[in-house]
Protein backbone atom coordinates (compact mmCIF):
# COMPACT_ATOMS: atom_id res chain seq x y z
CA UNK A 1 0.00 0.00 0.00
CA UNK A 2 1.58 3.63 -1.27
CA UNK A 3 1.17 6.13 2.17
CA UNK A 4 -0.71 9.27 1.02
CA UNK A 5 0.89 12.58 2.81
CA UNK A 6 -0.07 16.02 3.36
CA UNK A 7 2.33 18.08 2.02
CA UNK A 8 4.15 21.85 3.44
CA UNK A 9 6.41 22.59 6.12
CA UNK A 10 4.80 23.49 10.28
CA UNK A 11 1.10 23.74 8.62
CA UNK A 12 -1.97 23.52 10.65
CA UNK A 13 -2.49 19.91 9.39
CA UNK A 14 -6.20 18.44 9.80
CA UNK A 15 -6.98 14.45 9.08
CA UNK A 16 -9.19 11.69 10.16
CA UNK A 17 -8.72 8.17 9.81
CA UNK A 18 -12.87 7.70 10.21
CA UNK A 19 -15.51 10.38 8.58
CA UNK A 20 -16.58 12.58 11.56
CA UNK A 21 -14.18 11.85 14.11
CA UNK A 22 -12.31 15.21 13.76
CA UNK A 23 -14.70 17.53 16.21
CA UNK A 24 -15.72 21.23 14.32
CA UNK A 25 -15.11 24.42 15.57
CA UNK A 26 -14.08 23.27 18.22
CA UNK A 27 -11.49 21.36 20.34
CA UNK A 28 -12.69 19.97 23.51
CA UNK A 29 -16.44 18.90 23.37
CA UNK A 30 -18.70 17.33 25.59
CA UNK A 31 -18.38 14.45 24.28
CA UNK A 32 -16.37 13.27 20.64
CA UNK A 33 -17.37 11.50 18.36
CA UNK A 34 -17.01 7.89 18.12
CA UNK A 35 -16.32 7.85 21.86
CA UNK A 36 -12.86 9.55 21.32
CA UNK A 37 -11.10 11.17 24.30
CA UNK A 38 -9.75 14.71 23.25
CA UNK A 39 -6.00 15.53 24.16
CA UNK A 40 -3.75 18.52 23.55
CA UNK A 41 0.10 17.82 22.79
CA UNK A 42 1.95 20.48 22.93
CA UNK A 43 5.69 21.20 21.38
CA UNK A 44 5.97 24.71 22.54
CA UNK A 45 5.55 26.27 26.41
CA UNK A 46 1.61 27.51 25.94
CA UNK A 47 2.69 30.89 25.93
CA UNK A 48 5.63 30.72 22.89
CA UNK A 49 5.12 33.53 20.26
CA UNK A 50 3.08 32.48 17.29
CA UNK A 51 5.93 31.50 14.94
CA UNK A 52 7.25 28.82 17.41
CA UNK A 53 4.16 27.70 19.13
CA UNK A 54 3.47 24.24 17.90
CA UNK A 55 0.83 21.93 19.34
CA UNK A 56 -1.53 19.51 17.96
CA UNK A 57 -4.93 18.14 19.18
CA UNK A 58 -5.32 14.30 19.35
CA UNK A 59 -9.14 12.24 19.07
CA UNK A 60 -8.20 9.00 20.48
CA UNK A 61 -9.43 5.65 21.73
CA UNK A 62 -7.58 6.42 24.86
CA UNK A 63 -6.15 9.49 26.52
CA UNK A 64 -2.19 8.77 26.88
CA UNK A 65 -2.32 8.24 30.81
CA UNK A 66 -3.43 4.84 29.55
CA UNK A 67 -1.05 3.87 28.12
CA UNK A 68 1.47 4.04 30.66
CA UNK A 69 1.49 1.81 33.54
CA UNK A 70 3.85 1.69 36.49
CA UNK A 71 7.40 2.82 35.02
CA UNK A 72 10.03 1.03 35.73
CA UNK A 73 14.40 1.80 34.54
CA UNK A 74 15.78 -0.58 31.90
CA UNK A 75 19.01 -0.28 30.53
CA UNK A 76 19.74 1.12 26.67
CA UNK A 77 23.73 0.84 27.66
CA UNK A 78 24.82 2.33 24.19
CA UNK A 79 22.41 5.04 23.74
CA UNK A 80 24.12 8.04 25.67
CA UNK A 81 23.06 11.33 26.43
CA UNK A 82 24.69 14.39 27.16
CA UNK A 83 26.25 15.58 29.66
CA UNK A 84 28.31 12.37 29.12
CA UNK A 85 32.08 12.57 29.55
CA UNK A 86 34.54 9.88 29.50
CA UNK A 87 37.57 9.46 29.68
CA UNK A 88 38.72 7.49 26.62
CA UNK A 89 41.92 6.51 24.90
CA UNK A 90 42.45 8.86 21.79
CA UNK A 91 44.43 12.02 21.71
CA UNK A 92 42.79 15.08 20.62
CA UNK A 93 42.46 15.17 17.15
CA UNK A 94 40.35 14.95 13.34
CA UNK A 95 38.40 11.61 13.60
CA UNK A 96 37.50 9.29 11.07
CA UNK A 97 35.28 5.73 11.11
CA UNK A 98 34.19 3.07 8.19
CA UNK A 99 30.22 2.05 7.90
CA UNK A 100 29.47 0.20 10.89
CA UNK A 101 29.07 -3.70 9.94
CA UNK A 102 25.22 -4.36 10.51
CA UNK A 103 25.74 -7.76 11.75
CA UNK A 104 23.48 -10.73 12.31
CA UNK A 105 22.74 -10.21 15.63
CA UNK A 106 18.51 -9.41 16.71
CA UNK A 107 18.52 -5.90 16.95
CA UNK A 108 15.99 -2.96 17.00
CA UNK A 109 15.65 0.51 16.56
CA UNK A 110 16.57 0.96 20.33
CA UNK A 111 18.88 -1.78 20.63
CA UNK A 112 20.31 -1.39 17.93
CA UNK A 113 21.10 2.78 18.93
CA UNK A 114 24.83 3.55 19.00
CA UNK A 115 25.65 6.36 20.24
CA UNK A 116 29.03 8.26 18.82
CA UNK A 117 29.14 11.78 20.42
CA UNK A 118 26.97 14.22 22.37
CA UNK A 119 27.16 18.26 22.98
CA UNK A 120 25.37 20.26 25.44
CA UNK A 121 22.84 19.23 28.33
CA UNK A 122 19.90 16.95 28.04
CA UNK A 123 18.55 18.68 31.29
CA UNK A 124 18.47 21.89 30.14
CA UNK A 125 17.53 20.93 26.79
CA UNK A 126 20.45 22.23 25.03
CA UNK A 127 22.80 20.51 22.73
CA UNK A 128 22.06 16.74 20.48
CA UNK A 129 23.37 13.66 20.07
CA UNK A 130 24.54 11.91 16.54
CA UNK A 131 23.89 8.18 16.69
CA UNK A 132 24.08 5.35 14.18
CA UNK A 133 20.93 2.77 13.96
CA UNK A 134 21.48 -0.74 12.95
CA UNK A 135 18.38 -2.76 12.54
CA UNK A 136 18.06 -6.72 11.97
CA UNK A 137 14.26 -6.43 13.40
CA UNK A 138 11.13 -4.94 14.05
CA UNK A 139 10.08 -3.88 17.28
CA UNK A 140 6.73 -5.72 17.82
CA UNK A 141 3.99 -4.90 20.19
CA UNK A 142 7.06 -1.99 21.59
CA UNK A 143 6.61 1.79 21.37
CA UNK A 144 8.82 4.64 22.46
CA UNK A 145 8.67 8.17 22.68
CA UNK A 146 11.78 10.59 23.62
CA UNK A 147 11.05 13.27 26.39
CA UNK A 148 14.69 14.41 25.47
CA UNK A 149 14.22 15.58 22.13
CA UNK A 150 13.12 15.32 18.30
CA UNK A 151 14.87 12.83 16.47
CA UNK A 152 15.95 12.92 12.97
CA UNK A 153 16.84 9.75 11.02
CA UNK A 154 18.71 9.80 8.02
CA UNK A 155 18.83 6.02 6.39
CA UNK A 156 21.92 4.89 4.17
CA UNK A 157 20.99 1.25 4.22
CA UNK A 158 17.52 0.00 3.66
CA UNK A 159 13.97 1.46 4.26
CA UNK A 160 12.05 2.07 7.09
CA UNK A 161 8.34 1.44 8.12
CA UNK A 162 7.60 4.35 10.66
CA UNK A 163 4.24 4.18 12.50
CA UNK A 164 3.72 7.29 14.72
CA UNK A 165 0.15 8.16 16.57
CA UNK A 166 -0.11 10.27 13.84
CA UNK A 167 -0.37 7.81 11.20
CA UNK A 168 2.43 6.22 8.77
CA UNK A 169 5.50 6.88 7.00
CA UNK A 170 8.12 5.47 4.70
CA UNK A 171 11.57 6.29 4.24
CA UNK A 172 14.43 5.23 2.61
CA UNK A 173 17.90 6.56 1.44
CA UNK A 174 17.87 9.59 0.49
CA UNK A 175 14.87 10.95 2.94
CA UNK A 176 14.97 11.39 5.92
CA UNK A 177 12.02 11.56 8.94
CA UNK A 178 11.79 13.91 11.95
CA UNK A 179 10.15 12.32 14.91
CA UNK A 180 8.83 15.20 17.38
CA UNK A 181 9.73 15.19 21.02
CA UNK A 182 7.00 13.14 23.38
CA UNK A 183 5.23 11.26 20.23
CA UNK A 184 4.66 7.77 20.06
CA UNK A 185 5.95 5.69 17.38
CA UNK A 186 7.56 1.95 16.16
CA UNK A 187 10.01 1.03 13.34
CA UNK A 188 10.48 -1.91 11.24
CA UNK A 189 12.93 -2.52 8.27
CA UNK A 190 11.17 -3.08 5.44
CA UNK A 191 14.09 -4.81 3.90
CA UNK A 192 15.48 -7.02 6.71
CA UNK A 193 17.94 -4.80 7.60
CA UNK A 194 18.93 -1.31 7.80
CA UNK A 195 20.98 1.15 8.78
CA UNK A 196 21.30 5.11 9.47
CA UNK A 197 22.36 8.04 11.13
CA UNK A 198 20.39 9.76 13.90
CA UNK A 199 20.54 13.13 15.41
CA UNK A 200 18.80 13.74 18.65
CA UNK A 201 17.87 17.38 18.69
CA UNK A 202 17.65 18.36 22.45
CA UNK A 203 17.01 22.08 21.74
CA UNK A 204 14.79 24.13 19.92
CA UNK A 205 12.58 22.30 16.95
CA UNK A 206 14.18 21.94 13.89
CA UNK A 207 13.18 24.65 11.13
CA UNK A 208 13.63 25.98 7.46
CA UNK A 209 16.40 28.43 7.37
CA UNK A 210 15.89 32.18 6.92
CA UNK A 211 16.46 32.39 2.76
CA UNK A 212 16.99 36.15 3.06
CA UNK A 213 18.24 37.71 -0.29
CA UNK A 214 17.95 33.99 -1.93
CA UNK A 215 14.31 35.26 -1.60
CA UNK A 216 10.95 32.97 -1.54
CA UNK A 217 12.39 29.95 -3.55
CA UNK A 218 15.14 27.07 -3.60
CA UNK A 219 16.86 25.13 -1.05
CA UNK A 220 14.23 23.12 1.16
CA UNK A 221 10.82 23.82 -0.29
CA UNK A 222 8.17 24.14 2.16
CA UNK A 223 5.95 21.48 -0.07
CA UNK A 224 8.19 19.17 -0.14
CA UNK A 225 7.98 17.96 3.64
CA UNK A 226 5.35 15.37 4.09
CA UNK A 227 3.30 14.78 6.97
CA UNK A 228 1.13 11.22 7.47
CA UNK A 229 -2.78 10.83 7.45
CA UNK A 230 -3.92 9.71 10.31
CA UNK A 231 -3.88 5.82 10.57
CA UNK A 232 -4.62 4.35 14.19
CA UNK A 233 -4.58 0.82 15.42
CA UNK A 234 -7.13 -0.77 17.81
CA UNK A 235 -5.69 -3.24 19.42
CA UNK A 236 -5.95 -5.14 22.46
CA UNK A 237 -2.35 -7.01 22.58
CA UNK A 238 0.10 -6.82 25.49
CA UNK A 239 2.46 -4.35 24.70
CA UNK A 240 5.81 -2.52 25.97
CA UNK A 241 6.02 1.97 25.78
CA UNK A 242 9.49 2.91 26.22
CA UNK A 243 10.56 6.53 27.31
CA UNK A 244 13.57 8.39 27.30
CA UNK A 245 13.65 10.73 29.91
CA UNK A 246 16.68 13.12 31.04
CA UNK A 247 18.93 10.36 29.60
CA UNK A 248 17.34 7.25 31.60
CA UNK A 249 14.91 4.90 29.58
CA UNK A 250 11.90 3.42 31.31
CA UNK A 251 9.33 0.53 30.62
CA UNK A 252 5.69 0.17 30.93
CA UNK A 253 3.62 -2.62 30.13
CA UNK A 254 0.05 -2.00 28.51
CA UNK A 255 -2.92 -3.97 27.06
CA UNK A 256 -3.21 -2.32 23.86
CA UNK A 257 -1.99 -0.06 21.10
CA UNK A 258 -1.06 3.00 21.79
CA UNK A 259 -0.93 3.93 18.49
CA UNK A 260 -4.90 4.80 18.34
CA UNK A 261 -5.25 8.59 17.72
CA UNK A 262 -8.41 8.18 14.58
CA UNK A 263 -8.59 11.77 13.82
CA UNK A 264 -6.02 15.24 14.47
CA UNK A 265 -5.55 18.68 13.96
CA UNK A 266 -2.58 21.28 14.37
CA UNK A 267 1.14 21.66 13.77
CA UNK A 268 3.08 19.89 15.96
CA UNK A 269 3.63 16.37 13.89
CA UNK A 270 6.19 14.06 12.20
CA UNK A 271 7.06 14.53 9.07
CA UNK A 272 9.82 12.98 6.34
CA UNK A 273 11.52 14.93 3.12
CA UNK A 274 13.57 13.29 -0.28
CA UNK A 275 16.71 15.02 0.11
CA UNK A 276 16.75 14.75 -3.62
CA UNK A 277 14.07 17.77 -3.70
CA UNK A 278 16.93 20.47 -2.32
CA UNK A 279 17.70 22.62 -4.39
CA UNK A 280 21.29 23.96 -3.99
CA UNK A 281 22.15 27.49 -4.65
CA UNK A 282 25.83 27.99 -5.28
CA UNK A 283 28.79 29.52 -6.68
CA UNK A 284 28.35 30.57 -10.24
CA UNK A 285 30.86 32.94 -11.05
CA UNK A 286 33.72 32.30 -8.35
CA UNK A 287 34.97 31.24 -4.93
CA UNK A 288 33.17 28.30 -2.67
CA UNK A 289 30.37 29.95 -0.28
CA UNK A 290 30.58 28.69 3.22
CA UNK A 291 28.32 25.26 3.99
CA UNK A 292 25.52 26.91 5.21
CA UNK A 293 23.99 27.65 1.72
CA UNK A 294 23.10 23.84 1.74
CA UNK A 295 21.31 24.42 5.34
CA UNK A 296 17.92 21.94 4.66
CA UNK A 297 17.06 22.88 8.40
CA UNK A 298 18.07 24.45 11.44
CA UNK A 299 17.66 23.94 14.87
CA UNK A 300 18.05 27.43 16.66
CA UNK A 301 19.83 28.63 19.84
CA UNK A 302 19.16 32.12 21.70
CA UNK A 303 21.81 33.78 20.33
CA UNK A 304 20.55 34.83 16.51
CA UNK A 305 22.03 33.29 14.05
CA UNK A 306 23.76 30.58 15.87
CA UNK A 307 22.87 26.69 15.90
CA UNK A 308 22.37 24.18 18.12
CA UNK A 309 22.15 22.30 15.26
CA UNK A 310 22.19 22.70 11.63
CA UNK A 311 21.45 19.62 8.96
CA UNK A 312 23.36 20.34 6.03
CA UNK A 313 23.58 18.21 3.25
CA UNK A 314 25.84 18.22 0.23
CA UNK A 315 23.81 17.26 -2.62
CA UNK A 316 24.49 16.37 -6.63
CA UNK A 317 25.13 19.78 -8.42
CA UNK A 318 27.06 21.07 -10.78
CA UNK A 319 30.56 23.16 -10.15
CA UNK A 320 31.13 26.00 -12.50
CA UNK A 321 33.16 28.61 -10.28
CA UNK A 322 35.83 29.87 -12.26
CA UNK A 323 39.40 30.43 -11.20
CA UNK A 324 38.53 28.67 -7.95
CA UNK A 325 39.47 25.72 -5.74
CA UNK A 326 36.29 24.70 -6.01
CA UNK A 327 36.38 21.56 -2.97
CA UNK A 328 35.53 23.25 0.56
CA UNK A 329 39.07 25.09 1.62
CA UNK A 330 41.07 24.17 4.87
CA UNK A 331 39.59 25.83 7.93
CA UNK A 332 38.89 25.75 11.61
CA UNK A 333 35.09 26.12 12.36
CA UNK A 334 33.54 27.19 16.21
CA UNK A 335 30.93 25.04 14.87
CA UNK A 336 31.60 21.11 15.45
CA UNK A 337 31.24 18.85 12.39
CA UNK A 338 29.88 15.39 12.55
CA UNK A 339 29.85 14.25 8.94
CA UNK A 340 27.90 11.20 7.26
CA UNK A 341 27.95 10.06 3.55
CA UNK A 342 24.63 8.02 2.38
CA UNK A 343 25.85 7.54 -0.91
CA UNK A 344 28.78 8.52 -3.71
CA UNK A 345 31.73 10.12 -2.83
CA UNK A 346 32.19 13.34 -1.07
CA UNK A 347 34.33 15.97 -3.07
CA UNK A 348 37.07 16.69 -0.47
CA UNK A 349 38.02 12.81 0.33
CA UNK A 350 37.19 11.00 -2.78
CA UNK A 351 38.87 8.03 -0.78
CA UNK A 352 38.60 6.63 2.80
CA UNK A 353 34.98 8.03 3.61
CA UNK A 354 32.39 5.46 2.97
CA UNK A 355 28.76 5.74 2.50
CA UNK A 356 27.62 4.81 6.00
CA UNK A 357 31.02 6.19 7.47
CA UNK A 358 31.45 9.21 9.54
CA UNK A 359 33.69 11.71 10.13
CA UNK A 360 33.83 14.25 12.96
CA UNK A 361 35.93 17.67 13.34
CA UNK A 362 35.22 18.89 16.08
CA UNK A 363 35.62 22.60 17.57
CA UNK A 364 38.43 24.44 16.19
CA UNK A 365 40.01 21.62 14.97
CA UNK A 366 41.68 22.04 11.30
CA UNK A 367 40.72 20.27 8.29
CA UNK A 368 39.93 19.95 4.70
CA UNK A 369 40.45 18.64 1.35
CA UNK A 370 42.78 15.62 1.86
CA UNK A 371 46.37 15.59 0.01
CA UNK A 372 44.80 13.62 -3.71
CA UNK A 373 41.77 16.18 -3.43
CA UNK A 374 44.05 19.19 -3.07
CA UNK A 375 46.23 18.22 -6.00
CA UNK A 376 43.61 17.12 -8.18
CA UNK A 377 41.19 20.34 -7.46
CA UNK A 378 44.43 22.95 -8.01
CA UNK A 379 45.18 21.26 -10.90
CA UNK A 380 42.34 20.50 -12.76
CA UNK A 381 40.71 22.29 -16.04
CA UNK A 382 37.88 24.30 -14.93
CA UNK A 383 35.37 23.38 -17.25
CA UNK A 384 31.61 23.01 -15.82
CA UNK A 385 31.41 19.46 -13.78
CA UNK A 386 28.27 17.78 -12.68
CA UNK A 387 29.02 15.53 -8.81
CA UNK A 388 26.60 13.15 -9.98
CA UNK A 389 25.46 10.83 -7.39
CA UNK A 390 26.74 12.10 -4.36
CA UNK A 391 25.00 12.67 -1.10
CA UNK A 392 26.89 13.86 2.33
CA UNK A 393 25.66 15.63 4.89
CA UNK A 394 26.71 17.19 8.30
CA UNK A 395 25.36 17.33 11.78
CA UNK A 396 26.89 20.86 12.75
CA UNK A 397 26.49 22.33 15.79
CA UNK A 398 27.73 25.20 17.97
CA UNK A 399 28.77 23.21 20.74
CA UNK A 400 31.50 20.74 20.76
CA UNK A 401 30.49 17.25 20.75
CA UNK A 402 32.14 14.69 22.85
CA UNK A 403 33.27 11.33 22.21
CA UNK A 404 31.49 7.73 23.60
CA UNK A 405 33.66 5.17 24.98
CA UNK A 406 31.74 2.77 21.93
CA UNK A 407 32.78 5.39 18.99
CA UNK A 408 36.88 5.78 20.92
CA UNK A 409 36.70 1.84 20.61
CA UNK A 410 35.61 1.38 17.45
CA UNK A 411 37.11 -1.18 15.27
CA UNK A 412 35.80 1.06 12.59
CA UNK A 413 37.69 4.04 13.90
CA UNK A 414 40.72 4.84 10.95
CA UNK A 415 43.47 4.92 13.47
CA UNK A 416 45.39 6.80 10.37
CA UNK A 417 42.79 9.45 9.53
CA UNK A 418 45.13 12.44 10.09
CA UNK A 419 47.78 11.23 7.37
CA UNK A 420 45.17 11.89 4.57
CA UNK A 421 46.79 15.26 5.12
CA UNK A 422 50.49 14.13 5.29
CA UNK A 423 51.32 14.45 1.88
CA UNK A 424 50.44 18.08 1.41
CA UNK A 425 53.70 19.71 0.26
CA UNK A 426 55.02 23.02 0.94
CA UNK A 427 55.08 24.80 -2.65
CA UNK A 428 56.31 27.96 -1.55
CA UNK A 429 59.52 29.36 -3.06
CA UNK A 430 59.75 32.92 -2.26
CA UNK A 431 59.53 34.28 -5.54
CA UNK A 432 56.37 36.09 -7.28
CA UNK A 433 53.71 34.56 -9.05
CA UNK A 434 51.57 31.94 -9.80
CA UNK A 435 52.92 28.45 -9.77
O1 LIG B 1 34.53 20.06 6.37
C1 LIG B 1 33.72 19.72 5.50
O2 LIG B 1 34.03 18.93 4.59
C2 LIG B 1 32.35 20.38 5.46
C3 LIG B 1 32.46 21.71 4.81
C4 LIG B 1 32.15 21.84 3.48
C5 LIG B 1 32.29 23.06 2.86
O3 LIG B 1 31.99 23.18 1.57
C6 LIG B 1 32.77 24.15 3.57
C7 LIG B 1 33.06 24.02 4.92
C8 LIG B 1 32.89 22.81 5.55
O4 LIG B 1 33.11 22.65 6.85
FE1 LIG C 1 34.43 21.49 7.82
Amino acid sequence: MSLIYMPGFGNDFETEALPGALPQGCNSPQRCNYGLYAEQLSGSPFTAPRSTNERSWLYRIRPSVKHVGAFRPIELALWKSAPHVVEHRLPLGQLRWDPLPIGDEKLTFLTGMRTITTAGDVYSQTGMAAHVYLITAPMIDEYFYNADGEMMLVPDTGRLAIATELGRMEIGPGEIAVLPRGMKFTVAPLDGAARGYVCENYGAKFTLPERGPIGANCLANPRDFKTPMAAFEDKETPSRVVVKWCGGFHATDIGHSPLDVVAWHGNYAPYKYDLRTFSPVGAISFDHPDPSIFTVLTAPMGEVGTANVDFVIFPERWLVAENSFRPPWYHMNIMSEFMGLIYGQYDAKEAGFEPGGMSLHNCMLPHGPDAAAFEKASTAALAPQKLSHTLAFMFETRLPQLLTGFAAELPALQTDYAACWAGIEKKFDGTPGLK
